[in-house]
């Protein structure tokens, strides 16, 4: 026999022994620890945050909801708060009736062993089960899943909530016709309260706590988007809960793995590190990705090197969801050894429910953080379209350390933008908001220096500068086309011996990126369309985010938060899987993505046109700019599909094309006048 396969059989059999060994170790281990923290499991507050029920539905918030409610957790350590910025009453209605479907669910998720929490992705997928009852079971519940659903739905689209079900709860009385979602009271809801022995499911087992807060609102008040919403969680948590424990998750964004409270408190409760631990990182992975990932959304070169390598510095980026945190350092505390006690008792509040609520108004109000230091030293800093990760940054150089952890199977799954409009203004706030940090005072370089290791100052710049990286790739797409056109040679001739760092510098840098990504687990069609995004991204979303801030600080401006839409059709979700880009929309981004394609196309064209016919010597010249132009046209192939071959409600509009055929007829205009 082949030696070579003999050992290659001998090298998978040991790998299998070796997996067996450490999955036994594993078990082992969690059944100590189980056994030795059982008693000392801290109380968790999950906040998540929602704010637009037409943007972000309602059906699809619960599903994150019950998602969490139903891991594998004490119950009576387990509290779930929904903020809802647009203090919606279908927000409201469809979280009560989450919280009865939840008597249902979490029995049913805990006799199954269900995996997928989210009641949503849970039924979208495929079965197979044998077990009849399990099948009738199974059919059951779906058949109330999809009841519940299509209730949610059917209130929101009438606009209405019947006087039936508005009667059963006194909770709706807070909307009278005066809530708006700018301008309202702050309403605090404990609909499940996890101390009342009768609040249980229908197998008798205790649910946990769930809250519905929509914080104050008022025109004149700024409420400091997402950030805003974390610190009146977080203060309203506490009174009612205060568990030392919080996760923070965004509404479009589940749970995906029942174990994982356990598997993070593993890091907090560590005797030895523990205690310095501020914040668990899980990487931002998304459910629905196209098999070549046509949007760049995988981030797997991101998540397994750069992310991991921060986290390598102690220094793990907070991305604003799926992230554990210790609720005393994210309060504002400094780190010290004093704090290694989390499993302090739960606040045995013997406060009526009404109580509880009325003293949480109170923290959700807007006037309650005036001349505190909320959103400055105390919860996440305010000002930022990336409130994350500065407060991230600022926590670390309180001392605290914190943990980027990439398991296996993803423990928390979101949705990411499945339209290029969407996703460019979704890394447009993120190219403008990690730049306002760079030109802040909280510039790592600065405001970390002497306090996190270089390193890690230097990775977080790596993402700090995302949106000054669109001015080189700009030229690059718009000067030597242009130059080309006009037969002026920018680099060194083939011949000469500078050329050489030129073709050195790019062709290991592909090599490199292309060996990084195939190493990470991309396909090389999905590292190929990841350049194409590179491009895009950094021509359209980067550049604009780069003027917004350059226009702040000359303060004409203030930040917003554009929130991602999460709704898509089925025509869209279809191209999105056939991996069709979809534009369909007349953004000004895409003006720019034509207007450059078209550019280089008729740039090479004319210019290889001038060269051929006229002066056959200057071809060597221009070889450099000719490469260029020809990578930038095939990248662009989809562009050019959809400005004229595609006919489909994605392909690009009829206004865009005229945009860019101004162009077109200059490049024309300018071709003629050479010819004679
Ligand atoms: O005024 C607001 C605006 C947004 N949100 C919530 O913030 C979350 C994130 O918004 P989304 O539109 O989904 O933005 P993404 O770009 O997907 O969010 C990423 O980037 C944000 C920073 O730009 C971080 O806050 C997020 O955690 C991170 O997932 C959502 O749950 C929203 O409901 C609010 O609660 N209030
Ligand atoms: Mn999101």
């Amino acid at each position: 026999m082949d030696p070579l396969f003999e050992t290659k059989k001998e090298s998978a059999k040991a790998k299998f022994f070796h997996r067996v060994y450490a999955a036994t170790v594993f078990v082992g281990i969690c059944l100590i620890l189980n056994y030795r923290y059982e008693e000392k499991l801290p109380g968790v507050d999950i906040l998540v945050c929602t704010a637009d029920p037409t943007l972000e539905p309602p059906a699809m918030v619960i599903s994150t909801v019950l998602s969490v409610m139903s891991y594998n957790y004490p119950p009576e350590k387990l509290s779930v708060y929904l903020s809802d910025d647009a203090g919606s009453e279908f927000t409201f209605y469809a979280l009560l009736e989450a919280s009865h479907f939840s008597k249902y669910w979490i029995p049913f998720c805990k006799k199954y062993n269900v995996q997928t929490r989210s009641p949503e992705a849970y039924f979208a997928q495929k079965f197979d089960v044998k077990d009849t009852t399990h099948t009738q079971e199974l059919l059951a519940i779906k058949k109330q899943y999809e009841d519940m659903k299509n209730q949610i739905e059917s209130a929101t689209e009438k606009g209405s909530i019947s006087e039936e079900i508005r009667s059963q709860r006194k909770g709706f009385l807070e909307w009278d016709h005066k809530v708006s979602k700018q301008n309202h009271q702050p309403i605090v809801q404990i609909i499940i309260d996890g101390r009342d022995t009768n609040a249980v499911d229908n197998e008798g087992c205790q649910l946990p706590t769930l809250v519905y807060m929509a914080r104050e609102k008022r025109p004149e008040c700024p409420h400091n988007f997402k950030a805003g919403a974390m610190n009146a969680l977080i203060r309203v948590s506490s009174e009612i809960s205060n568990g030392p424990i919080i996760l923070n998750l965004d509404c479009d964004m589940y749970a995906n793995d029942a174990d994982a409270i356990r598997e993070a408190l593993c890091f907090f409760m560590d005797e030895k590190r523990g205690h310095e631990i501020a914040f668990v990182q899980h990487p931002q992975c998304f459910d629905i990705i196209s098999e070549n990932d046509l949007y760049g959304h995988y981030n797997l070169v991101e998540n397994q090197v750069e992310l991991a390598g921060l986290g390598g510095y102690d220094a793990a980026m907070y991305c604003g969801t799926a992230c554990f945190h210790r609720r005393d350092s994210l309060s504002g505390a400094k780190y010290s050894y004093d704090c290694r006690n989390i499993n302090e008792a739960r606040n045995k509040d013997k406060r009526s429910v009404d109580e509880l609520e009325k003293a949480s108004k109170v923290l959700a109000s807007c006037s309650y953080e005036k001349d505190t230091q909320w959103g400055r030293e105390m919860g996440l800093v305010y000002g930022y379209a990336v409130e994350d990760v500065v407060t991230g940054l600022t926590i670390q150089c309180r001392g605290w350390k914190s943990m980027h952890y990439n398991p296996e199977r993803p423990a928390f799954l979101g949705l990411a933008p499945v339209t290029l409009d969407n996703s460019l203004v979704q890394i447009k706030r993120w190219s403008e908001g990690l730049f306002q940090i760079f030109f802040s005072k909280y510039c790592p370089f600065i405001y970390g220096y002497g306090k996190i290791k270089l390193g890690a100052r230097m990775g977080y710049c790596n993402y700090l500068l995302w949106a000054p990286l669109s001015l080189p790739t700009l030229f690059y797409v718009i000067v030597p086309p242009v130059c080309l056109l006009h037969g002026i040679s920018l680099f060194p001739k083939v011949t000469s011996l500078w050329f050489i760092p030129f073709a050195y510098v790019f062709t290991t840098k592909t090599v490199y990126s292309i060996y990084e990504s195939m190493s990470c687990g991309y396909t090389l069609k999905s590292w190929w369309n990841f350049q194409r995004m590179q491009i895009i991204r950094r021509a359209t979303a980067f550049f604009f985010g780069f003027a917004d801030v350059i226009i702040e600080q000359l303060g004409l401006s203030q930040t917003a938060f554009a929130i991602t839409a999460k709704v898509v059709t089925e025509d869209v979700l279809k191209r999105y899987e056939q991996e069709i880009m979809e534009f369909g929309s007349s953004s000004v981004m895409f003006t720019i993505i034509a207007t450059l394609a078209m550019l280089n196309l008729l740039s090479l064209i004319g210019g290889l046109i001038n060269t051929i016919f006229l002066e056959f010597g200057a071809l060597q010249n221009l070889i450099s700019q000719i490469i260029l132009c020809g990578l930038m046209i095939l990248v662009s192939v989809p562009i050019y599909e959809a400005l004229f071959l595609r006919r489909d409600k994605g392909c690009l509009p009829f206004s865009v094309m005229l945009k860019t055929r101004n162009i077109e007829e200059k490049i024309k205009k300018k071709l003629n006048l050479e010819d004679k």
